[in-house]
């Protein structure tokens, strides 16, 4: 057990009265800027130049492949870690000579580190106790925290005798109870099954936005930080690759790893060149053209199309491309086709309709991909 979910001294709010509503913020939503952040264990460096910037108040993921450095990343904004080069600000503030108890952040653990000796009223005072709060606010702040995650009534109860899921919100309620002003998550929901995972990642963005506290999310499932983050920052091998609002970087993905990364995608090697008809996509294999939109860029490159992106047209025409389905794999809401189309082989997902009829292996189909649906990514 170490101090990872205590945040600073609460002198300056022992003025708050007990029973005061923890569901009302008392603490203004920070900003956090990382700048130029860079971290070595020993020879290997694991965290390469990371600038991020984080709005107050934002339910913010780092998102990447394991060994990318999430989790570094979070340690290093805790304190917790070698040293790094670079600047963290919280509000403009460098906290590079706090100790973690003096940065005001909670830090939430993927295995929960609950003391099993401790009730969970306990459990919750553990953080409060430590900051020699006083006897009565800490039962007004043990309880409002055990009541924003639904589970006052268990407040005697021991870790032992609590689900996955109901150890997770007694983590989350520590963590609240000191009132950090930023609250990092490290893969909270990874130990428990998925059904709960989905509606503990509710509840979470619920709490999340209910405190209005700047929230930093680490996850390497991509569902889980899209369902519930405003932005997302996709890392790899210690670098930022992406930073943006999950369906702009899903849409708009600025490379190879990040439309991987994010999802399904067809990714065809070739390149463009600006004709009469406009900016054409030409595969290596010399089979497949494309038009793409006029903002294209000239080059060689990779086209990516998203399963969804390519529609099977009712009739073939100039524009469409000829294909013969190869296998069929049924998703629930679509069906994932594996086509064959000018020697490529092509994802095209079709979205599942009750008692419609599917496409069969050897059909023979006309593909449409709209400019729209390609993206051209310039080597
Ligand atoms: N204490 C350490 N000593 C040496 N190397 C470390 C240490 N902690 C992490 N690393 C290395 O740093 C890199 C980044 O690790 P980190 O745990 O931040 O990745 P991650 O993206 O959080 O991965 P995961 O999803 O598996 O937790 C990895 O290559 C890891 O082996």
């Amino acid at each position: 057990m170490n101090t990872a979910t205590s945040t600073a001294s609460i002198d300056k709010d022992t003025a708050c009265a007990a029973g005061t509503a923890a569901a009302a913020p008392r603490v203004a939503p920070v900003r956090i800027d990382i700048e130029q952040l860079t971290l070595s264990f020993g020879e290997t460096t694991v965290l390469k130049g990371i600038d991020l910037s984080i709005e107050p108040g934002e339910f913010f993921a780092f998102l990447g492949p394991s060994g990318s450095g999430k989790t570094t990343l979070l340690r290093a904004i805790a304190g917790f870690g070698p040293t790094p080069r670079g600047r963290i600000l919280i509000d403009g503030a460098d906290i590079a000579g706090r100790m973690p108890w003096q940065r005001d952040v909670g830090m939430v653990f993927q295995s929960y580190a609950l003391w099993p000796h401790l009730n969970v009223a306990r459990n919750v005072a553990y953080g409060l106790e430590e900051r020699r709060v006083a006897r009565p606010e800490i039962k007004a702040r043990v309880h409002a925290a055990l009541e924003l995650v639904g589970m006052a009534d268990y407040a005697l109860r021991y870790p032992s005798q609590l689900s996955g899921g109901q150890q997770q919100r007694i983590a989350l309620a520590r963590t609240i109870a000191v009132e950090p002003r930023v609250l990092l998550l490290d893969e909270p929901l990874s130990n428990l099954d998925a059904g709960l995972r989905v509606q503990m990642r509710q509840e979470l963005l619920q709490l999340q936005r209910r405190l209005g506290i700047t929230t930093i999310f680490v996850t390497h499932d991509q569902e889980e930080a899209n369902t519930i983050c405003d932005r997302i920052a996709v890392l790899s091998a210690g670098v930022v690759q992406q930073v943006g609002r999950p369906a702009d970087v899903y849409d708009n993905p600025v490379n190879e790893f990040v439309a991987r990364f994010l999802g399904t995608a067809n990714i065809i090697a070739g390149h463009t060149q600006r004709t009469a008809a406009g900016i054409v996509f030409a595969s290596d294999t010399g089979t497949l053209r494309l038009p793409l939109a006029d903002d294209a860029g000239e080059g060689r490159g990779h086209l990516v199309i998203r399963p969804q992106g390519i529609s099977v047209a009712p009739a073939p025409s100039e524009q469409t491309i000829a294909g013969t389905v190869r296998s069929a794999e049924f998703l629930g809401g679509a069906t994932r086709y594996n086509i064959e189309a000018n020697q490529l082989a092509l994802l095209v997902d079709i979205k599942h309709i009750r008692g419609a009829p599917d496409l069969r292996t050897g059909d023979q189909v006309a593909l449409s991909i709209p400019p729209a649906q390609a993206i051209f990514l310039a080597a």
